[in-house]
């Protein structure tokens, strides 16, 4: 016999734009939100019966009702707003997950109704409330750093197919993937969000790189060194890969100036850096 197992649902990736206009000098916040919601489900399953569904079409609607209502400030004060507005609202619905992605504009010149699109990172967050207690983790993603020096690969194992030459000096490039887990919400998450993204792209700088294993470590250490509100750091590092090239059929020296940069296959290192006594996560990583 089947028995339903763990379920959600809700509406994926909500594009919403909100304009706030201060006379002539307008901001805009550029999202896109998910929702998920859980709880008396079985019976929709089951039966069809749908009493206890509240429609993703709704769901959609309550993300640009509240843009409108409320205003957008942190994405992560906008999430749990829209969490916690769901599982307060509707008995049957226990936990909702609300996650959110922020698309940076940056001001056109001196006009203040022009923008365009930023070349910054992507700022991620997600957000669970099941009704009584909330959980935060905020992030980024496609934060584009590299290294012209300081960075060596060398001493690794090899067998009979490693043909990897060992190397001295390298280009190391990334693109940060990272979310972090709050043992206590922070004041301020956009003040708390600038000082891990600096820590991160500092501590990327400032590493001398034995590989991107090691430079992963002392990233999410930094993160926990400048940000007291954070207990858990996890990031996905791909090793964009800067392969020199062979310039000698052209009778010419390298000399570590010309790359060819080969966008795949590449190397994922993936890791997690956490304070000894972090708390539980619960289903923040959900
Ligand atoms: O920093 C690195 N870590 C690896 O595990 C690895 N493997 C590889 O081929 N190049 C690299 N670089």
């Amino acid at each position: 016999m089947a028995v339903l197992g763990p379920n959600r649902y809700g509406k994926a990736e909500t594009r919403v734009v909100r304009v706030t206009r201060h006379g002539d000098a307008h901001r805009i916040k550029d999202l896109t939100v998910s929702t998920a919601l859980s709880g008396d489900m079985t019976e929709v399953h089951l039966s069809g019966d749908n009493s206890a569904v509240l429609p993703t079409d709704t769901q959609k609607n309550t993300v640009f009702a509240f843009a409108k209502k409320h205003g957008v400030g942190a994405i992560e004060d906008f999430a749990l707003l829209l969490a916690r507005h769901f599982t307060d609202a509707r008995p049957a619905i226990h936990h909702a997950r609300v996650a959110i992605e922020e698309h940076a504009w940056e001001r056109n010149g001196a006009f203040g109704h022009s923008f365009v699109r930023s070349g910054r990172e992507v700022r991620t967050c997600v957000a669970h409330h099941d009704g009584t207690r909330s959980w935060v983790v905020s992030g980024l993603r496609d934060l584009v750093v590299l290294n012209t020096t300081n960075s060596e690969f060398w001493g690794f194992a090899k067998d009979e197919y490693t043909t990897l030459p060992e190397t001295r000096d390298r280009v190391l490039a990334t693109a940060v993937e990272a979310a972090w887990r709050h043992d206590e919400p922070p004041q301020d998450w956009d003040k708390s969000y600038e000082n891990a993204r600096g820590a991160l792209l500092a501590a990327f700088a400032d590493t001398y790189s034995l590989s991107l294993q090691q430079t992963l470590y002392a990233m999410g250490t930094r993160v926990l060194a400048e940000c007291p509100e954070v207990c858990e750091v996890r990031l996905s590092l791909p090793n964009k890969h800067h392969f020199p090239v062979d310039l000698a059929p052209f009778g010419l020296d390298n000399d570590g100036e010309v790359f060819f940069a080969a966008d795949r296959p590449y190397g994922l290192i993936e890791g997690t850096v956490l304070r000894e006594d972090a708390p539980e996560p619960g289903p923040a990583w959900e």
